[in-house]
């Protein structure tokens, strides 16, 4: 048994009004080179929506679905919770947690999959936390693995793929008909190549994407067309990110004929939040149906319940030391491995 005090539910955080646009996005941005027009076009998708993220509302319900699902599962750990861009921040959760006495704490990121922005950048905060409230000494992070291929976070999609193909069949439309695009956020080409060796161009970003779509995929609509598709690019235009664009997918299969409705499934997020009720609700759909097409979008994890107990099943296996080999993954890349502890081996003295 490891042992742990609380969870540390860690996430993106973003505005809950219009005074907090601009200052989010400063801190989202602060010293990444992100062009001004950019940060005018994405402030826009906030103001849409009363400058209110739906991402904190969401983390909110989750950190109570937690909470009862532990509770359930005879565990007593309390969850913190904690951003890396808007309060609460990490340095706000880590002091209450201290001054609880809680100092050994277990990481859950709410992303899914490798890259700079969903962990060494969730390591750095996590730094910088025990650094600014003076408590590197006194408190302990460590994080659960990246889970893109643990049943909790693949189940939810499989069920929403084999809903909209249902769906789309009962409306009269043929297997052959529908294209189901998984689509993911976007990141520079060189952060791609750089997310994990071993894995060829698109390092293991892209590798994990590909097996989790083609897991979901071989469950849930193994006889229609598939691929996997980018949105939300930012930065400057010049560099290389992943591609191709959604919208420019989406363009490409009419041209190619055939297809008469898309199944748009979200993959690379855990809840509905600004990059989903904006750039797919918004702009993909919209292209989508300026073609014609039928579109339907698959619901996100959120707090299906699959979701949270396999969440609770990821903290679980780091207090119950279960060994590599018998941890769950529904590919083969999995089980991904865990971290290196952040601060003290033995914190607090105990
Ligand atoms: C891989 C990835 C995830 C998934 C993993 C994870 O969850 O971490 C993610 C999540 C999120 N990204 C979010 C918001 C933003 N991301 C931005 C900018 C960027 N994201 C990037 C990548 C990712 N982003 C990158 C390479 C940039 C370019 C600048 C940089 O290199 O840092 C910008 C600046 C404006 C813009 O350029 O779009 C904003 C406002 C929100 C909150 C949404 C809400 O408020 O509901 C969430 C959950
Ligand atoms: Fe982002």
């Amino acid at each position: 048994m490891t042992h742990y005090d609380a969870i540390l539910l860690s996430s993106f955080g973003g505005p809950e009004g219009q005074d907090d646009v601009i200052p989010f996005l400063r801190n989202v941005t602060a010293g990444r080179g992100i062009p001004e027009e950019r940060l005018e076009e994405v402030a826009h998708h906030y103001r849409h929506f009363g400058g209110v993220s739906p991402i904190n509302e969401q983390n909110r319900r989750l950190k109570a679905a937690l909470e009862a699902e532990l509770a359930s599962r005879g565990s007593e750990l309390p969850v913190y919770w904690g951003n890396r861009n808007w309060a609460p921040y990490f340095a706000d959760a880590v002091r209450e947690a201290h001054a609880a006495g809680d100092t050994r704490l277990l990481g859950l990121v709410t992303s899914a999959y490798t890259s700079y922005s969903g962990v060494g950048q969730y390591r750095e905060d996590f730094e910088k936390a025990l650094a600014d409230t003076g408590l590197s000494d006194e408190v302990a992070i460590d994080r659960i693995r990246e889970f893109f291929d643990h049943p909790g976070f693949v189940t939810p999609f499989v069920e929403g793929v084999s809903t909209s193909m249902e769906t789309l069949q009962s409306e009269g439309l043929s297997v052959d008909e529908v294209h189901v695009l998984y689509v993911t956020h976007s990141i520079p080409m060189s952060a791609a190549d750089s997310s994990g060796s071993g894995f060829g161009p698109g390092g293991a970003y892209v590798a994990q994407h590909l097996a989790v779509a083609s897991v979901i995929h071989d469950a849930a609509a193994p006889d229609a067309a598939w691929s996997l598709v980018y949105q939300s690019r930012s930065g400057d235009p010049r560099t290389p990110w992943l591609e191709p664009d959604i919208n420019d997918a989406i363009d490409e299969l009419v041209v190619a004929d055939r297809v008469k409705a898309v199944v748009i499934v979200p993959f690379g997020f855990v809840s509905d939040h600004m990059e989903v009720i904006w750039d797919l609700d918004n702009e993909a759909i919209a292209t989508a149906e300026g073609h014609g097409l039928r579109v339907l979008r698959v619901p996100t994890p959120g707090v299906h319940p699959a979701f949270v107990a396999g969440l609770v099943d990821l903290v679980l296996e780091r207090v119950n030391d279960v060994p590599h080999a018998k941890r769950r993954h529904l590919s083969e890349l999995g089980p991904w491995p865990d971290h290196e502890r952040i601060g003290p081996a033995d914190p607090a003295g105990d």
